[in-house]
């Protein structure tokens, strides 16, 4: 507490605030000068205590009497904020206890217990040992909340949305990576509100559909690809979701191999991969960040700076540059990017540039690892269970025929094909442990008192391997179970993609591609084990590594034509689509 050392008053001395409020309340101004310059406390003279400038009796008087008092009572006042704060507190909780949960220690909480791998395993674990469809487990005084059930995650992060779209602090991924211009991790606020509108203008169901000539150029351009050399399937798949995503965003085409935009979205999703994988000990320990590179825990600063912000800069950066000199040189093709910079004036604030810059990041960003997991694990289920195969491409030859490749008008008459793409899904989701939510206040979920700042974290993987949900057998791949009485209850849809406010924006455009590609490879390619040297089938293990979104580990299969016909159905296409654009 400052201490005002001019003259005593009464004889006692008064805190800093208390005289200076005090003093104007009692309509006695100060002179210029009369601060103490040295130690910065307003120091008034004597001269100005005894001259005060304003009369006593101003019309003021009454609303500084207030003043005067709240400030003496302030004390008072202010212990029964606190008071009516722990009531309300307690009313809201009641004797509701902490959801269960393995046993924590002081200060580091359950840091020990936390899995370092598919942790949607452990935590569905913990839901069957504690019997409770949420579980609770502390880390560093946070709470973490994970919800196992469709029941819990529907009516929580649907339901009661409006306190559970938040995203916590992730240091380690936007402020050493740089990533704040990524809405996906952004704090629920206006911001994120503007963006995500901004973002629906261009994804929304039908403005998604404009796309679909570009997504059917994007999988015709990987057949012919797999064609060629079907053993870089991988790659393939890569550069195909890369090219779609690029084309939408800013109307770049991307060379078929080498392409200096892939290969920049490339190196940004590998930092971001790191900044929330090796970054995560600074949401930990967010004081790290402040720290040097050179303080121990904190060595992830200098690589981040030196690789991986460049990396990320530049994704934000050139692409959008780019497409604002072609539209200065009249060549830019229609693209998000190109509509949202059309839209800015001279009179437009930095926010707006700011937005049109970090909306296509953002999606291309969101979209490639995604589409090409769905991609990487339905090749993975057509090697292992070739009858779902041979019933896929009997639906489409009965309705495409073989003269021509299937686009995105059949999927109504497709059904089996659209249940096979809801599987890829499920069986194993690309997101399996969705991205954490913020709980903004106190809340109560069956008894069970989750308070504010939880991270709540939905247990995809677990709510779409529970048979209540889908049926028997979810281990298996069984598209079946999403055909009419197939046994699923719950959509894909509804889970796979995220939850209440947060929900991915990009679902209709990522599902839209993941249809035409599975259809198109199923009319042309037929998919089989690979088979070593003695000529016996390599059955590949469902081993699934982490990313931003999980990937099947590669494994060798074989990609050939169905027939010669197929096959030049496949090289026709190189004609189709020489333009490919949206308006
Ligand atoms: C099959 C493909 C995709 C899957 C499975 C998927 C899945 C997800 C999931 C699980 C989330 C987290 C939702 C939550 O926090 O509850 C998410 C968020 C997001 N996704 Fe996707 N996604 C896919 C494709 C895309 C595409 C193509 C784009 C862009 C065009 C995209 C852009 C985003 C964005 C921007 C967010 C953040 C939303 C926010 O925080 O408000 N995603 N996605």
């Amino acid at each position: 507490m400052l201490l005002y050392r001019g003259p005593r008053e009464h004889g006692r001395p008064r805190s800093l605030a208390n005289l200076t409020c005090r003093t104007i309340s009692q309509g006695i101004a100060l002179r210029p000068g009369s601060l103490g310059e040295a130690s910065k406390i307003y120091w008034p003279s004597q001269d100005d205590l005894n001259n005060p400038v304003l009369p006593s009796m101003s019309p003021v008087r009454l609303p500084n009497m207030l003043l005067d008092l709240f400030l003496n009572f302030r004390v008072v006042i202010l212990s029964l904020c606190l008071v009516a704060w722990y009531v309300a507190r307690r009313n809201k909780r009641g004797d509701c206890p902490l959801p269960p949960g393995p046993k924590s220690f002081p200060i580091i909480g359950n840091l020990l217990d936390m899995p370092t791998r598919d942790e949607w395993v452990t935590f569905g674990k913990w839901s069957k040992e504690f019997a409770s469809d949420v579980v609770h487990v502390r880390i560093f005084g946070t709470h973490i909340v994970i919800l196992n059930s469709a029941k819990a995650a529907n009516e929580l992060l649907d339901g009661r949305s409006a306190i559970y779209s938040d995203r916590p602090a992730m240091p380690g991924l936007t402020t050493l990576i740089n990533m704040e211009w990524n809405f996906g991790l952004i704090e629920y606020g206006t911001r994120w509100r503007n963006w995500r509108k901004s973002f629906h203008t261009f994804f929304n169901p039908q403005a998604a559909e404009k796309f679909h000539p570009i997504e059917i150029e994007g999988v015709h351009w990987l057949l012919r690809n797999l064609l060629a050399t079907p053993e870089d399937l991988v790659h393939h798949m890569r550069h195909m979701a890369g090219k779609v995503i690029l084309a939408i965003a800013y109307g770049i085409d991307v060379a078929p191999r080498g392409d200096p935009n892939v290969e920049v979205a490339e190196k940004a999703v590998g930092a971001i991969i790191a900044g929330s994988l090796r970054g995560r000990i600074f949401d930990l320990f967010p004081f790290l960040v402040h720290m040097p590179w050179w303080f121990p825990g904190a060595g992830f600063k200098k690589e981040a700076q030196s690789k991986w912000i460049p990396h990320v800069n530049t994704a934000l950066h050139a692409p959008y540059e780019t497409v604002r000199r072609q539209m200065a040189a009249g060549t830019a093709k229609p693209s998000v990017a190109a509509s949202m910079i059309s839209e800015l004036n001279a009179k437009s604030s930095e926010e707006e540039r700011f937005t049109s810059m970090a909306i296509p990041a953002t999606m291309y960003l969101g979209a490639q690892d995604t589409t090409v997991s769905v991609l990487h694990s339905f090749v993975l289920a057509m090697v292992l269970y070739p009858e779902v195969q041979r019933k896929a491409q009997a639906e489409i030859d009965s309705v495409v025929g073989k003269d021509r490749l299937p686009d995105f008008g059949d999927q109504p008459l497709l059904p089996y094909v659209t249940a096979l793409l809801e599987e890829a899904l499920r069986w194993h989701p690309v997101v399996p442990l969705a991205i954490p939510h913020r709980l903004t206040q106190d809340d109560v979920y069956e008894g069970w008192f989750l308070p504010a700042g939880t991270l709540v974290i939905g247990n995809t993987q677990e709510i779409l391997h529970d048979e209540a949900n889908v049926g028997q057998h979810p281990e298996r791949f069984i598209p079946e179970r999403y055909l009419p009485g197939g046994g699923a209850t719950l959509r894909t849809a509804d889970v796979a993609f995220g939850y209440g406010r947060r929900i991915c924006p990009g679902r209709f455009m990522g599902r839209a591609t993941d249809w035409i590609a599975i259809a198109s490879i199923l009319s042309a390619f037929d998919i089989s084990p690979a088979r070593d040297e003695h000529g016996r089938e390599i059955i590949p293990e469902e081993i699934y590594q982490s990313g931003l979104a999980v990937q099947p580990k590669e494994f060798p299969c074989v990609i050939k034509p169905r027939s010669k016909e197929a096959e030049e159905l496949v090289l026709a296409t190189a004609q189709d689509f020489a333009e490919s654009t949206f308006s």
